[in-house]
């Protein structure tokens, strides 16, 4: 369970971004975050995967299940992030991008290499593990981008508009893709869009930061 109680979040010698935000997101459930351009939902997303600016302070709390995650720095909060630019490593193959998110519990070098191309099998993208990001289509690069943030066993997931460079065809088969993969690894998940359509694929609730 991801929760949000009283989060206000002020930049230093300003005003509040937004009305203190209080929502609880169970294990599985998407949870969408709208509202309009600048009132803050980036920022809310840094905050809870802990790379908030010092430009800013934090009142109330923010916590995973029933732990504060607010004395943690962020690799210690295992939250999984998914940004619009699907972002991999240019200079790193397909396979060793997502070795980057897998647990690092996970040792020996075959069963490391059979971690990762079982994700890639479930992503549709057998046989790409030597492949160059470069040469990745922008849906391949959203699927392998997501499968990197599970790999590394999030205990909640953020998605900031992670489907809005996508083609509308795309776009449909790319979000189903990610929340059913939330959904079957009960992983909270909060995802930030200003498409109506992305929050209506979810099945779950909607937030307006005013
Ligand atoms: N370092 C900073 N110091 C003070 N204010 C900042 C700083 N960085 C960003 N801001 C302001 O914080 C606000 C929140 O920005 P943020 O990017 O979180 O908004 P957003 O809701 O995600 O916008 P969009 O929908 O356009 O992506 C904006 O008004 C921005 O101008």
């Amino acid at each position: 369970m991801l929760e949000l109680a009283a989060l206000s979040i002020t930049p230093r010698g300003g005003l509040p971004l937004f009305a203190p935000l209080t929502l609880a997101i169970p294990p599985g459930e998407v949870c969408t975050l709208m509202g309009p351009s600048g009132i803050g939902k980036s920022t809310l997303l840094d905050a809870i995967g802990g790379h908030l600016s010092p430009d800013f302070t934090l009142t109330g709390d923010i916590r995973l299940n029933g732990q504060s995650l607010l004395p943690l720095p962020a690799e210690s909060r295992r939250v999984g992030l998914m940004f619009q630019e699907a972002l991999l490593f240019p200079h790193l193959s397909v396979g060793d991008n997502l070795a980057f998110g897998l647990d690092p519990a996970v040792k020996p070098r075959a069963a490391r290499r059979a971690a990762i191309e079982a994700a890639l099998a479930d992503a549709g993208l057998a046989g790409f593990y030597s492949r160059d990001p470069a040469t990745l289509s922008g849906g391949q690069r959203a699927r392998a981008a997501l499968m990197r943030a599970l790999l590394a066993k999030p205990r909640a997931l953020l998605l900031d508009e992670p489907f809005s460079r996508l083609d509308a065809s795309l776009r449909a088969d790319i979000r189903r893709f990610t929340f059913d993969h939330a959904r079957a690894e009960a992983i909270p998940t909060l995802l930030v869009t200003h498409d109506a359509s992305d929050a209506m694929a979810t099945g779950g609730p909607v937030h307006h930061l005013a």
